[in-house]
């Protein structure tokens, strides 16, 4: 039996987030643990607890007791949907969670993950990481064969693909359900007595093998598994379906597509610095692309600042490299939740300062670099230069570590609509003008890989350069990507 609480309370379900507007990218952060000694609802709390940078709408984790899966999810942060009594509640020998960002279907309790369904086998429950990129064509598909929907996420495509080939086992539908789907995902798969992880042939997706005592984990960072004390085993490899149950781990190789695209923005932006992606030390990656920014680009300032959090690793391998001072010349407020109300324009002012905030006396009369990982709309820069200038700065020059957006991702990165990229819409000098600087400079494209010692070819970087690893949806299907 599904013993399901979706928690439905409509006004979490509407709660407008004051920093959805300004903040278009993030991911989801999924995790599994496969360990009958342990605790695993808690592993797994702990482990998404880590992976929340990745998705702040909505959390939940499913256990499989051997003849139940219990589910719990809801709207809200990781420590907000669960307490001590419901992770009680939550009994079993594998787990799977799910911290989301919506991409594809909106921020409702109905699409929030993991999903969990009857079907002819037993039970099922999935979490994904990622965006399909022909879900358009399979959700009509599976309509018109009777399939009905519980929930308007890509995701629903693939557990009913899975439950439609419910004549083999598991793995086999997994595999099936694989020449099917496109796009981008990493999945943790829960059955009654198997946890199941997925990688697309591509590897757009980030999913990693760690291991704790005899427990076996899947998570989107390793910096889940250091979290629970786990050791990194290796990354899920690009179409591979690892399969863990009491006898073990196996590995099917459905196959990797020629043509990686691992999303080079893992390591600009979203994974977190402590992370090692396919062997790349995330915080050492962003240090790097630093240095090649310096190489790029000398400002004449006095010191360098970045934006926190993420500018933070670029600003001093910028320092290293150029041999400025490095400043921590603006403070974050870590403690902002999302049960704000929609604010007029003067709380908007209000909450840039309660975001960041400036530390005038370093920064009064002094001529700056400040450094952050990317621009997308270009509202957290244009504000920082307003506010560094109400402090007295004398110069503000603005680098970025990343090349400027150009183009919209659809793997699973809220980007899809070009109209918001300002480096699609303004030239070079135009984004200098609007957001005020006195000097701005991005990292080439060449810059970028240099930081990773590697040519083009392993990663994705469509949203830079256009080359898309994996078709996108056809122009008349543009209007419909999102889901409603
Ligand atoms: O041009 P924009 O549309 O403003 O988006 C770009 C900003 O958004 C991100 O920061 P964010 O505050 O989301 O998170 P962070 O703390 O990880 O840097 C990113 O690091 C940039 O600072
Ligand atoms: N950001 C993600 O990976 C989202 C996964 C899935 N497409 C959803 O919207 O729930
Ligand atoms: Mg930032």
């Amino acid at each position: 039996m599904i013993k399901e609480d979706y928690g439905l309370s409509s006004d979490k379900d509407v709660e407008p987030d004051l920093f959805r507007a300004d903040k278009p990218r993030e991911e989801c952060g999924i995790f599994g643990i496969f360990g009958p000694d342990k605790d695993v609802a808690r592993l797994t709390y702990y482990g998404l607890y880590a992976l929340q940078h990745r998705g702040q709408e909505s959390a939940g984790i499913a256990t499989a007791d051997g003849k139940n899966i219990l589910l719990h999810k809801n709207m809200g942060l990781v420590p907000e949907v669960f307490d001590e009594a419901r992770l009680d509640s939550l009994k079993g020998h594998a787990a799977i969670g799910h911290v989301r960002y919506s991409t594809t279907g909106s921020s409702l309790v109905t699409n929030a993950q993991p999903l969990v369904c009857y079907y002819q086998k037993g039970m099922i429950a999935l979490a994904h990481n990622g965006n399909l990129t022909n879900v358009h064509q399979l959700r009509p598909k599976l309509m018109e064969r009777g399939a009905v929907f519980q929930s308007s996420i890509d995701t629903e495509v693939i557990v009913n693909i899975i439950a439609r080939h419910s004549n083999v086992p598991i793995e086999k539908a997994i595999t099936r359900c694989m020449d099917e789907i496109e796009g981008a995902y990493s999945l943790v798969v829960l059955t009654g007595d198997k946890l199941i992880g997925v990688r697309d042939p591509h590897g757009v997706r980030p999913l990693c093998l760690g291991k704790l005592g005899g427990a076996y984990i899947l998570a989107s960072e390793s910096c889940a598994l250091d979290t629970i004390g786990a050791e990194l085993v290796r990354d899920v490899e690009p179409g591979e379906v690892i399969v863990i149950d009491k006898n073990g781990i196996k590995s099917i190789h459905y196959g990797a597509a020629e043509r990686k695209g691992l999303c080079v923005f893992e390591f600009i932006y979203f994974a977190r610095p402590d992370s090692v992606i396919d062997g790349y030390m995330v915080n050492q990656v962003r240090r790097e692309m630093g240095r090649q920014l310096a190489k790029e680009y000398r400002a004449d300032v006095d010191l360098v600042i970045s934006v926190p959090d993420s500018g933070n690793a670029a600003a001093r391998g910028y320092a290293e490299e150029s041999g400025l001072p490095f400043e921590e010349g603006l403070m974050k407020n870590r403690y902002i939740g999302r049960t704000f109300i929609q604010p007029t324009q003067e709380l908007r002012d209000l909450a840039v300062h309660l975001k960041l905030n400036p530390i005038k006396n370093i920064l009064k009369g002094k001529r700056i670099l400040m450094i952050d990982d990317s621009i997308v709309r270009g509202t957290t820069c244009s504000r920082m230069v307003k506010m560094l200038r109400d402090t007295g700065v004398k110069e503000i020059h603005m680098c970025v570590s990343s090349p400027p957006i150009l183009w919209p991702c659809y793997y699973g990165i809220d980007t899809s609509n070009r109209k918001e990229l300002i480096a699609a819409k303004m030239s070079l000098d135009e984004i200098r003008q609007f957001i005020g600087a006195d000097g701005l400079h991005y990292l080439s494209l060449e810059g970028l890989l240099k930081a990773f010692n590697t040519v083009p070819g392993k990663f994705c970087t469509a949203c830079f350069d256009g080359d898309y690893p994996i078709p996108i949806p056809k122009p008349e299907e543009m209007g419909k990507f999102v889901l409603e």
